[in-house]
Parts: structure tokens; C-alpha cells; sequence
């Protein structure tokens, strides 16, 4: 049952949950200011003494402070389990602001109150404890996660790439992306004006032993995921996670558990990478949780965090990579039913080349993606600038 107070905190309803708590619209009680206050209870069950300790590690991340990074306010314990007070975030999740179009943006419903495209019902809990939602008009948001939007809609219209990238947007021309050359190798991309996308011959006969078999989305869904305006949000919202990443591994964190959930874009298009660090004060060294269960998602995890191996930054970074072949390609690197079927995969085989599965995908994004998912880490680009220059091309 939703609590009523949290400490200081007037809880006013659920926003959401996820693997390891739930996180809820607050009152700050002494300033009426809103927060996001996340309830740690799905993680490892702990007395209040663990949990106290838990929310002095968690104290370190009100240090930080950048524009990408989501703002941590204060910390706690409530009957046991401890809490993370957060700048709240009237915005979407990286998914869902992708699939936004524009006549769905600029249609009636829309109204600046939020209250048109969707309307939110408590419904009984699903496996994970989230709060369903109705959709009223328009459709239901890809991820499912439909959520009242607390904004204008028209914040996010659709315009020409050329227009709404320069100049405040930070990567160059070559970002915009209109149909843009296939490359010569599928796995690499090449920039090569010459070639021409529709000479391009699928690779069946590349993929090298041990390869994902090609299993492309159906046209219509490509040329959804290739939209100009789509391909400039998803790389102007990958530049700005680069900037998250590049603070936060310079302050010693690595995030560990990177997912289209954990990256909100508010109505000023400006990214928020969420729950950074959390993974890391919840695992062991091993990355494991006191009760033996994996910390992060497991579609997103890197070979070295899948074995247990010391982490730093370049499992972000393959995290990242994941997310980017994800969302141009509709299907992860890797797939299976189980998770030791998906960790045999990511360790033992190669993923389907980007541009096969997606012939008229941006070549950039491919050639970083599949950079950022190589095997060895020292393979990758090693820093999350790297990752930005390569973007910004
Ligand atoms: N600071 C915030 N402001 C606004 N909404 C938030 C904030 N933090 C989280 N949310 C919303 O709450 C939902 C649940 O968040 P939570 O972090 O618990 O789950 P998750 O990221 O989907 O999964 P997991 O915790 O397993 O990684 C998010 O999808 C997001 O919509």
C-alpha cells in the first residue's frame, strides 16, 4: 500500500516501479516543493541499521551536481527501507520520447494541462508493482509505461532536423540524417557517398560463425525507427548521456544498470540520467546483492559484468551500446529466453551487423554501437568523451 507520509515527505502518488523500489510524486512538507522520492524495498532485505548505512553511502550523491545528472536532495530510512529524494522529472522516458510523432503532439488532445493523450488508472499490481495506465485518445506510448504527461506535448512537435538540431543541439551536420550511405562493411559502416543504399546486398553471407541470425522488423517499423526527427533526438539524447557518463566516472561512479528507463528527457529536450550509483551501494564486488540476485538489467550488461569481473566505466559504455543498436535496429544485440542463454550469447557470439537489420539506419550511430559492444573492454572506446567526439563527427 502506497505510504502516506515519507519523513517530510506528502506522498502524492506512484509514478512508477522497477526492480529494486517504487518511486512516488512527494511534498516536501517544509518548502511545498515536489520531489521524486524513491523507496528502496525491492532490493536486499536489511535491518534499519544496514539501511542506515546504506542511505550514509547514498549521502554522496547529493555531492554531484550536473545539468544531465538527475539531483539528489536528501536521503533516509522509512520502517527499514531506505529512500532517495530526487529532483523530479516532468518528462518522458528515453523510449517513449522517441516514439512521440508530431501530429499526436500537435493534436487537440493535447492540451498544455496534460490531461488529453492519457489518463492514469490504479490498477491491480503487475509482476513488477506498476501502476497501469488507460490510454484516453491517441495511442498507448511505446514502452507501455504510459504516464500523465505534466506538459504541453507541443514541446516535443516535430520539426526539420535542420532546424531543431542547430543550433542548440550540440552535434554537427552530419547528425540530421536523411537517407544516409550503407555502408561498405556492415559491421564498420563507411561514410561513402558512392554507394548506393538500395545496391546493398544483405549479409547473410558475412555473419561469421557464431553470429545472431538477421531477423529484421518489418519496413514500416524501420522506417519508423529511421525517422530523420527520431534519429536526431535519439543522437542528440546519446550525446547528452555522454556528458552524464564523462561526470559521473570522473567522480569515480559507474553506473551499472543503463537503460532506456533510466534516461528521462524533460519538455526542454534536456536529458537526466537516473539511478546512477544505486547498483553499485546495493552489490557487493562481485556485483551481486546480498541474497546472491544479479545487480543491473540483464540485456544491458557487459561480458566483464556478467562474470563478475571489477567494473569501470566501459561497462557503461557497452550499456550504451546495447541501448543505441536497440533502439535503431527495434532489437537488442542479443536475445533468448533465459537469462544463461542470453549471458552464453553476449559472451560467446556476435550480434547481427546494425545495418543489416537496418540497411537505411544512420551509419554513425551503427559504427559507434557496435564499437561500444565489443567483448574486451579495451576493444571499445574507452572513455565516454570518446564516445561524444565519434557522435559529434
Ligand atoms: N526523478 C524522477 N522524476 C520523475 N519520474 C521518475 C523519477 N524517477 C523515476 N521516475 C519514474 O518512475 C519510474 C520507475 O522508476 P524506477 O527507477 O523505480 O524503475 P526503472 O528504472 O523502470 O527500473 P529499475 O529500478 O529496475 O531500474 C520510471 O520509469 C520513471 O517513469
Amino acid at each position: 500500500m502506497r505510504p502516506k507520509v515519507i519523513g517530510p515527505y506528502r506522498v502524492l502518488e506512484t509514478l512508477g516501479s522497477g526492480g529494486i523500489g517504487t518511486v512516488y510524486r512527494a511534498l516536501d512538507s517544509r518548502t511545498n516543493d515536489p520531489v521524486a522520492l524513491k523507496l528502496l524495498t525491492g532490493g536486499p532485505a536489511m535491518d534499519s541499521r544496514a539501511a542506515r548505512r546504506l542511505v550514509r553511502e547514498f549521502e554522496t550523491l547529493a555531492d554531484l551536481s550536473h545539468p544531465n545528472v538527475v539531483k539528489v536532495y536528501d536521503t533516509g530510512v522509512f520502517q527499514s527501507s531506505p529512500f532517495l529524494v530526487m529532483e523530479l522529472i516532468e518528462g518522458l522516458t528515453l523510449r517513449d520520447y522517441l516514439s512521440l510523432r508530431g501530429e499526436e503532439l500537435l493534436s487537440p488532445a493535447s492540451g498544455s494541462s496534460g490531461s488529453g493523450l492519457f489518463r492514469r488508472s490504479e490498477g491491480p499490481a503487475s509482476s513488477g508493482g506498476s501502476t497501469s495506465m488507460e490510454a484516453v485518445s491517441g495511442r498507448e506510448l511505446e514502452s507501455g509505461e504510459a504516464r500523465p504527461l505534466p506538459f504541453d506535448l507541443s514541446a516535443f512537435a516535430e520539426e526539420a532536423p535542420s532546424d531543431e538540431l542547430a543550433p542548440s543541439m550540440r552535434f554537427g551536420t552530419s547528425g540530421s540524417a536523411a537517407v544516409l550511405p550503407v555502408p561498405m562493411d556492415p559491421w564498420l559502416g563507411s561514410d561513402s557517398d558512392e554507394v548506393d543504399p538500395l545496391d546493398f546486398e544483405l549479409p547473410y553471407d558475412v555473419t561469421e560463425p557464431g553470429t545472431e541470425p538477421v531477423k529484421r522488423e518489418p519496413a514500416a517499423r524501420l522506417e519508423e525507427l529511421n525517422r530523420p526527427e527520431r534519429v536526431g533526438r535519439l543522437k542528440d539524447a546519446m550525446l547528452q548521456v555522454c556528458e552524464a557518463l564523462a561526470y559521473i566516472h570522473a567522480h569515480g561512479l559507474v553506473h551499472r544498470d543503463l537503460k532506456p528507463s533510466n534516461v528521462m528527457v524533460d519538455e526542454d529536450r534536456q536529458v537526466r540520467l537516473m539511478d546512477f550509483g544505486l547498483a553499485k551501494f546495493l552489490a557487493d564486488d562481485a556485483g551481486m546483492t546480498l541474497d546472491g540476485r544479479m545487480v543491473g538489467t540483464f540485456r544491458y550488461m557487459s561480458p566483464e559484468q556478467i562474470l563478475g569481473e571489477p567494473l569501470d566505466g566501459r561497462a557503461d559504455l557497452y550499456s550504451l551500446g546495447v541501448i543505441i543498436y536497440e533502439l535503431m535496429s527495434g532489437r537488442p544485440p542479443f536475445d533468448a529466453k533465459s537469462p544463461v542463454d542470453l549471458w552464453h550469447k553476449v559472451l560467446e557470439t556476435e550480434p547481427p551487423p546494425l545495418l543489416a537489420l537496418n540497411q537505411r539506419g544512420d551509419a554513425q550511430l551503427a559504427r559507434v554501437a557496435h564499437r561500444l559492444i565489443r567483448k574486451e573492454p579495451d576493444d571499445r572506446f574507452q572513455t565516454a568523451e570518446e564516445v561524444y567526439e565519434a557522435l559529434s563527427e
